[in-house]
């Protein structure tokens, strides 16, 4: 007796404008599909183990994406491998297999950045969230980026990360992603930085949906601020004194989320 509900999860695997391999898992579902976006020392699987996943709903239409060179995608090797732009192509490559004329992204950190890039190109995205990363210009210090990115490159790169977020107050999904990733690749994505993501983005068409979230306690509102003056954007605060600790609200904002479908 068929429950009217769609099929299981399923797997599947693009190429990226460049030729890169992207995979990801669809569960299907009524209504526009979100598309999931991590950050940088992340992989697709935070949204299970963080618990946003279930926090939207057993019928949300999500498709949940390993960005080049973390999870189950194409490892790249290479800085300009890792630019803004190849990441956006990556997303693009996910809107053009499965068609759909709108889709809603939702991004963590650098994934939330992707996310506004991908918002401000692509007329499809009709909705952008962006999990603490605002759409301002910022100053991408090379040194300091250098610097880090020789440390999770190296042999101690993922306990580096996972000292530095464990001191930051970040949750175990986070600190335990970060040894998920090559550090290879940590350090060309790191590098990789310092090729357009320094831009701030634009609003892609007058009626799309911007929102942008982070912790209320966060030291530099100011650019979350202006987001919602130039960009339009809707800013959501979650009770939490920094950025990083506001990852362990991601299952409340997953529900918010669900609540807001559910209201429209
Ligand atoms: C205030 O910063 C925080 O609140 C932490 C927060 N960061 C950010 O929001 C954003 N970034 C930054 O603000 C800065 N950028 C960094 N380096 C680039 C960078 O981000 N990374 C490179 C390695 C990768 C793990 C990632 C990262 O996480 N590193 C952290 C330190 C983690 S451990 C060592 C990290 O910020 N370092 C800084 C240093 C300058 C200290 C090296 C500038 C230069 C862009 C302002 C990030 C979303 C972004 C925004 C826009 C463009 C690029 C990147 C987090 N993001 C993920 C989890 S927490």
């Amino acid at each position: 007796m068929s429950s009217g509900r769609p099929g299981g999860p399923e797997a599947f695997e693009v190429t990226s404008r460049d030729g890169t391999a992207i995979r990801g898992v669809r569960r299907p579902g009524p209504g526009e599909p979100l598309v999931l976006v991590h950050g940088v020392a992340m992989d697709r699987r935070i949204w299970y183990e963080s618990g946003f996943l279930e926090a939207l709903g057993v019928d949300a239409h999500v498709i949940t994406v390993d960005l080049r060179g973390r999870g189950e995608s194409e490892k790249v090797g290479s800085a300009e491998g890792h630019g803004i732009d190849r990441y956006v192509e990556d997303l693009r490559a996910v809107f053009d297999r499965f068609g759909a004329r709108r889709y809603g992204v939702f991004g963590t950190y650098f994934g939330g950045r992707i996310a506004l890039a991908a918002a401000g190109t692509d007329p499809r995205v009709a909705r952008a969230f962006s999990f603490c990363a605002h759409g301002e210009e910022v100053e991408i210090p090379e040194g300091a980026v250098e610097e880090e990115a020789r440390a999770v490159e190296g042999p101690d790169g993922h306990r580096y990360l996972r000292d530095h977020f464990t001191r930051k107050g970040a949750p175990p999904w986070m600190v335990e992603a970060c040894g998920r990733v090559d550090r290879d690749e940590l350090g060309a994505a790191t590098r990789g930085l310092l090729y357009g993501s320094d831009r701030r983005t634009e609003r892609g068409h007058p009626d799309q949906e911007l929102v942008l979230i982070t912790a209320e306690g966060d030291a530099d509102l100011a650019p979350f601020h202006a987001g919602e003056k130039r960009l339009g954007a809707r800013l959501w605060l979650v009770g939490s004194p920094t950025r990083v600790r506001a990852a362990g609200r991601l299952a409340e904002v997953g529900r918010r989320l669900a609540r807001k479908e559910a209201g429209s």
